[in-house]
């Protein structure tokens, strides 16, 4: 790190975020770009810093205090993390956030009624040690909810709120990194001993922290991705579907250009367009970014799926043959590609005039090919329209239902039946409540990994105008020429399985959405929690409690009960359960760790108390 002011391995004294406290850290790296120092404090949590918050340890002063205060507030703001590692290795940064937010709260506010709050909240930090020294089953002990901690939970909880506030004001931002690195595995005497080793990658390594394989995982999804779109659009044709027929033959290559089947995926796109801008439904706010600005969002997705198949049932009246979808899939996918690619360059050229507090942390790295992959800007928006929400939520979401609609009619046209089979009324049943939940919900969206943290690239615009609606559509299509009788009593089993995993799904989204908005609600006063150092806290009962990613297990058990009306002739239409379980565990891997990386030590004790991943006492 040339001219910067603090070098690599430093050690200084950082504002903890929201507070005017300082305490020792460990200067990890500098970003020449965003202007920030990575700081790891002594608990193994790392924070990036702006210059004018870091102070030498040697001009540094304790600021005097004349403010009269509790013997319990004395005893809370007496430890710092440095003492913290030498006196007591189980206390983590999330006492030493409350401390700092508390101070914080109170030097912002003199109101007595505050500070009667803040006092209260002092002896959580207690609790949490206690819990923390009985490691391992601590939290099989169940606190009950008229103990001190339930009090001090609900202060806690407005001390988080203020908190919120308060970090987005100062702009201290947390380091994205996306190479798996284990802060909280850092330890302070690994800091104290070993200063070399726990020195953190370069600044230019720090902006180039990349997943997907990096560099050269980039080139390969960019040509592997539409190849395996294509691949599976021909496969599903034929009569034999089977990877054992590779190459499958390719059409001449005027047979992927239908300029009709283009100006149809136009069309669809701009009128979702129109939907979404209709000023109807409720405009939410997206969670706090960096700035400490919140974006609104049109949520009106309901009303857009149910005008959609209102326009649908419509033009299929007027004599509009919708089995048009089936006989031109691979055209409209091609063209949809073609949108998506556009989209992409489009998206990459804009990212590069945009300012830094609008990137996505750890999107770029210089390197073209993976900018363009993997997305820069975090939400490109003109004007009010924002592009990355509207593409996730609209045109191929809908448009899947729509072609597995299509593909209905299809195999009633086919079969010349007078109803389609009980296989493809499962399947576009199943599907059409999942996209109508997901719309339903779609305020949900806000607070998932891709809205938050993911840039909008080539990935998310190919994965949500092509791949969504042109593989997971792949069920229905491959019902039209592959039909599967199904007895009642296995319809039955099948129905109730979709059922099972789709409480699991929307009750896990929902308790976890409902909390991360407002931490104090009433509905969620039996959940017990861990605090962390960020001010937030993380659920380690109910649904989150059974596993790490409950939303995913119920996904993975719909998933099956989409697979099954297709039986078990072909791999193919089993291609989604395969394509989903691997998906999902590198989601899972990526989002453990962000959290650890985020939470520090309170991740590590939430990963002991709920062991498993996604399948209870099995992964
Ligand atoms: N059909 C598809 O193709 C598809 C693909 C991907 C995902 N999905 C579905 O989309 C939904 C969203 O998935 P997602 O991958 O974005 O992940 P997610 O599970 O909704 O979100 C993970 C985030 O939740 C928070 N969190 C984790 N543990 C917590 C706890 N114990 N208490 C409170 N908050 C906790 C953390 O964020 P913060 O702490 O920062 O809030 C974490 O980063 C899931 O239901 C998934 O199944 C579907
Ligand atoms: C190109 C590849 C291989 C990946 C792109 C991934 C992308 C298709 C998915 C990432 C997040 C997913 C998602 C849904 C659809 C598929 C993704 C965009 C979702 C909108 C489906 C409906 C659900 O109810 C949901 C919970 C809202 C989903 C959110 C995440």
């Amino acid at each position: 790190m040339p001219t910067v002011k603090y070098q690599r391995g430093d050690k200084v004294m950082g504002r903890w975020p929201g507070s005017s406290l300082y305490y020792e850290v460990k200067v990890l790296s500098f970003d020449a770009i965003s202007q920030l120092y990575t700081v790891i404090y002594k608990d193994g949590t790392e924070l990036e810093l702006k210059e004018q918050d870091i102070k030498s340890v040697t001009g540094f002063q304790t600021r005097p205090r004349s403010r009269s205060r509790s013997p319990g507030r004395r005893r809370s703001r007496s430890r710092s993390p440095a003492r913290t590692t030498r006196r007591s290795s189980s206390r983590t940064a999330a006492a030493v956030a409350t401390a700092a937010i508390a101070d914080s709260v109170l030097s912002t506010s003199r109101e007595l009624k505050l500070k009667d709050t803040l006092e209260v909240r002092v002896s959580p930090l207690k609790e949490t040690k206690a819990a923390e020294n009985n490691s391992n089953n601590k939290h099989e002990k169940k606190e009950e909810n008229n103990t001190p901690i339930k009090v001090n939970e609900k202060s806690e909880e407005k001390v988080e709120a203020d908190a919120e506030k308060i970090q987005g004001r100062y702009n201290l931002r947390r380091r994205k990194d996306d190479s798996g690195a284990k802060p909280s595995a850092v330890t302070a005497e690994q800091l104290e001993k070993e200063p070399a080793q726990v020195a953190a990658p370069s600044a230019a390594a720090l902006s180039t922290t990349l997943d997907f394989g990096g560099k050269i995982g980039a080139y390969f999804w960019l040509l592997f991705l539409p190849a395996w779109v294509l691949f599976l659009a021909l496969q599903v044709n034929l009569e034999d579907p089977s990877l054992t027929n590779f190459p499958p033959p390719l059409p001449p290559l005027e047979a992927f250009w239908d300029t009709q089947a283009f100006g149809f995926v136009i069309l669809w796109i701009l009128f979702q367009a129109l939907l979404y801008i209709l000023p109807v439904g409720k405009l939410s706010e997206g969670m706090p970014l960096r700035s400490g600005e919140r974006l609104k969002y049109r949520t009106n997705g309901f009303f857009a799926i149910v005008v959609s198949a209102a326009a649908v049932a419509a033009a299929v009246y007027l004599g509009f043959d919708l089995t048009y979808i089936h006989s031109h899939f691979l055209q409209l996918a091609v063209a949809s590609f073609l949108i998506s690619v556009l989209l992409s360059i489009y998206l990459f050229v804009r990212s590069r005039y945009a300012a830094s507090e609008q990137l996505a942390l750890g999107g770029s790295s210089g390197n073209v090919v993976y900018d363009f992959f993997k997305g820069h800007e975090l939400n490109p928006r003109v004007k009010n329209f924002d592009l990355k929400f509207f593409c996730e939520m609209r045109p191929g979401l809908i448009g899947w239902c729509l072609i597995n609609f299509a593909m209905a009619l299809a195999e009633m046209k086919q079969h010349g039946l007078d109803a389609p089979s009980y296989s493809m009324i499962l399947v576009n049943l199943f599907q059409l409540l999942y996209v109508a939940d997901g719309l339903w919900n779609e305020e949900a969206i806000l607070t998932t990994m891709d809205l938050m943290h993911d840039g909008f690239g080539f990935m998310l615009a190919f994965g949500d105008l092509v791949w969504v609606p042109f593989t997971y559509t792949l069920q229905a299509y491959y019902l039209v020429s592959h039909p599967n009788p199904l007895s009642l009593p296995v319809v039955t089993v099948i129905v109730i399985l979709k059922l099972v995993g789709f409480y699991i799904f929307r009750k896990s989204n929902s308790e976890k959405n409902a909390f991360r908005r407002n931490p104090s609600d009433p509905k969620l006063s039996h959940l017990r929690t861990i605090p962390t150092a960020t001010g937030k806290s993380l659920l380690v009962s109910g649904w989150w409690g059974v596993v790490r990613h409950p939303n995913y297990l119920g996904d993975l058990i719909m998933a099956l009960a989409w697979s099954l009306p297709c039986g078990f002739s072909h791999l193919l239409p089993w291609y989604y359960m395969i394509y989903f379980i691997i998906l999902l565990v590198h989601r899972d891997s990526r989002d453990m760790s962000e959290c650890r990386r985020k939470y520090g030590s309170a991740w590590d004790e939430y990963c002991r108390t709920v062991r498993y991943r996604i399948i209870p006492r099995v992964y």
